[in-house]
């Protein structure tokens, strides 16, 4: 069955209220989306509260960008989410957030990735069903320049199939997944994980 508008808006609104309540989207940081059908996207307009969300802060944009809903002007991050969408047809949202964790780890990770390796909470990503697994997080240093950032993401993308999420550094992490609450569980593994491995650095700097 085909999830209606009105559905997806409130799943969006929901994941706005929890991920602010957590701490993971202050402000009017972090966007939203969830695909409406295969050529358009539901996402959070610019700069808005992500804890204070209303059915009026969401519009329709086609799979360039271009909003469907005059008057209302798209996340900045548009690009980084459609990217994804166009990536994989079976992902069906994308949270973006801007944690302290994911701003911190990002910062003081100084190689292009972090790699997490036998935490049990790995299993909560899809298609992960071991500790004895890896999962590999890429870091894309920040750029204002939104294009010229996915065009850095891009061939990470189409040569990791199995890619759950990436940070960009200093900035926040993108994870996706089909539904809107396997990509709420992602954002609360990973976040669980930065703080592991944040911990970890303090007692044995490596
Ligand atoms: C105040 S955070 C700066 C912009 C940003 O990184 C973000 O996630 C929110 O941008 P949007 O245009 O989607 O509100
Ligand atoms: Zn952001």
């Amino acid at each position: 069955m085909t999830a209606t508008r009105e559905h997806l808006s409130q799943t969006i609104i929901e994941a706005g209220r929890f991920l602010y309540g957590r701490g993971w989207s202050p402000a009017t940081s972090s966007n939203y989306s969830a695909r409406l059908t295969s050529s358009e996207v539901l996402l959070t307009v610019s700069g808005k509260h992500k804890g204070q969300l209303t059915t009026e802060d969401l519009l329709a944009v086609d799979m360039d960008g271009n909003s469907l809903e005059p008057g209302k002007k798209p996340s900045a991050e548009t690009g980084l989410h459609l990217q994804i969408y166009r990536w994989q047809p079976e992902v069906g949202a994308v949270l973006h957030t801007h944690s302290v964790g994911a701003t911190v780890l990002s910062r003081l990770t100084l190689s292009d990735s972090l790699v997490f390796a036998d935490y049990e909470l790995q299993k909560a990503f899809t298609g992960i069903t071991t500790h004895e697994s890896q999962v590999c997080v890429p870091i894309f240093d920040n750029d204002q320049n939104i294009e010229r950032l996915a065009a850095k993401v891009q061939p990470w993308l189409e040569n990791h199939s199995e890619c759950v999420g990436y940070l960009i550094r200093g900035h926040g992490l993108y994870t996706w997944g089909a539904k809107m609450n396997d990509v709420l569980r992602q954002v609360e593994a990973f976040e669980f994980l930065f703080e592991c491995e944040l911990k970890l650095k303090a007692v044995q700097p490596r």
